[in-house]
């Protein structure tokens, strides 16, 4: 399996140096050269977690890895979740909710995250190569990356959160860990303000040879492929025929392995973006115009994103893989905060895409109903994909609808607290959480800033 990048200005990269690399050297996103024939995955009803995740991880290594090692990957991956099933699926109030926060760190980013610390190891000892992993997060990626690379050999990560934008809980994941190789910034600036530095270290080549730059955001490819295992898993679980899906949506990159699930062949049926105020794909695929406007903090702060980076996948994919195109929109992005979609294009992504917006007030009235309901919890970003799966019902759509469940109540005690008068626990003893001591370093918006902390974390080591 080769892929390529959506700006067509890279040469073909294997799995591997994919993983490696993270973002294509001319700032694009790889993506397969061509896709894999469908499969049919009528014969994995049934199937665990680890089998279907091993046949997703050994479509898109190819050749590089035996189906016995993906599944061995898989296996230690998966086992560290708390639940037996990994990802189930269970009915709360109506809502078929796939829960994806079983993991170490109570959010979906552990599915993936698990895995590629498992690939880099296998990567790095075939190789002899060591690498500097660079993370931004709104919050939840961050803490599942230290939590998998913490302490792992020839590895280090810094990850990087915009300050005082994320949740309490979300920061100790990052920062209570006493691991040598992580290093936590509070950047001064957004979630996409950290992602923008990121993507500029990424192109200062010298600055990624020298270092051995590595990324563990989903524009790496490994972190779709890992996430496509869950809608297959869902999809053969709930029914017989197509399954919708609604997403809580930030960066693209989950909902865009549903995409990627699809075109494997899974009964996938529409796919539902579902955004909280910071709504400019929502915007985007009702107008056309994807246009920056700001970000407003809202109490779903890992959905706190403007750019979201695997739109450009989705783009990409859209316009019949034209990356002269697709940089065009890029660069209009990057120099004029905006791109304009044509009729084509917009037709297209409305094909397999709805979206829907849900305002401060809907969020928490949805977490509330749910609790008043069925004396559950849910966290915020699982509520805007409850509401905008009713808001779809409301609106026609038939057929089974299953919303991701993205992160555990616990993560945002105080939004859950303040719509139900009930505060979440976390799964376990609390004070592995919040009786260590917190470790980051506040820093200016700056990638200089970024690049030199990396550099001091590099000779350290
Ligand atoms: C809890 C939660 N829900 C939803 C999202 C949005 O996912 P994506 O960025 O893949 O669109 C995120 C962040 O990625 C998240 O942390
Ligand atoms: N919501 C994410 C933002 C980063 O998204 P990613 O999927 O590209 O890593 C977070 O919580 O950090």
């Amino acid at each position: 399996m080769h892929y390529i990048s959506t700006r067509g200005g890279a040469p073909r990269a294997d799995f591997d140096q994919v993983l490696t690399e993270a973002l294509a050297p001319d700032g694009g996103l790889y993506l397969p050269e061509t896709w894999p024939e469908p499969h049919d995955w009528s014969g994995f009803k049934g199937a665990s977690f680890v089998e279907v995740g091993a046949e997703v991880l050994s479509i898109f290594a190819g050749d590089d890895m035996s189906k016995d090692e993906a599944r061995a990957l898989c296996e230690a991956a998966f086992a560290t979740f708390r639940h037996p099933d990994v990802a189930p699926v269970e009915e709360i109030d109506g809502e078929q909710l796939l829960e994806l926060f079983h993991g170490p760190t109570l959010a979906f980013k552990d599915v993936a995250m698990q895995l590629i610390a498992r690939l880099f190891e296998r990567s790095l000892a075939r190789s002899g190569k060591s690498l500097n992993v660079i993370v931004a997060t709104s919050g939840d990626t961050g803490g599942a990356a230290v939590s998998a690379l913490a302490g792992r050999e020839h590895l280090s990560i810094t990850a990087l959160h915009p300050h005082e934008r994320i949740s309490e809980v979300q920061r100790r994941f990052m920062t209570t860990s006493d691991a040598a190789n992580v290093l936590n910034l509070a950047v001064e600036g957004t979630f996409d303000d950290c992602q923008a530095i990121v993507k500029q270290l990424f192109s200062e080549r010298s600055f990624v040879a020298d270092v051995s730059l590595g990324g563990v955001n989903s524009i790496n490819w490994a972190r779709i492929t890992a996430q496509v295992t869950y809608y297959i898993t869902a999809a053969l679980s709930v029914g017989s025929g197509e399954v919708h899906f609604t997403v809580p949506t930030g960066n693209f990159g989950d909902i865009f392995a549903g995409y990627v699930a699809k075109r494997l062949g899974a009964p996938v049926g529409r796919l539902i973006i579902a955004v909280n105020e910071n709504d400019i794909l929502d915007r985007a695929l009702r107008t056309g115009e994807y246009q920056k406007r700001g970000i407003t903090p809202t109490i779903s702060p890992s959905m706190d994103i403007e750019i979201a980076s695997n739109f450009e996948r989705m783009i990409f994919e859209a316009l019949w893989r034209d990356s002269n195109r697709t940089a065009g929109l890029m660069r209009d992005l990057r120099e004029e905060g905006t791109f304009v979609m044509d009729k084509a294009l917009l037709a297209t992504l409305r094909e397999t895409f709805s979206s829907y917006r849900a305002s401060e007030e809907e969020v928490s009235e949805t977490i509330g109903s749910i609790h008043k309901a069925s004396g559950e919890l849910v966290d915020p970003h699982t509520a805007i994909g409850i509401a905008a799966s009713r808001k779809a019902r409301d609106e026609g759509l038939s057929g089974p609808i299953v919303t991701l469940a993205t992160a555990h109540p616990a993560k945002f005690p105080a939004a859950v607290e303040a719509a139900t008068g009930e505060k979440p626990d976390v799964p376990f003893p609390s004070e592995e959480l919040f009786g260590r001591e917190e470790k980051f370093r506040v820093v200016a918006n700056d990638p200089a800033v970024v690049r030199e902390a990396i550099r001091e974390l590099n000779s350290a080591r």
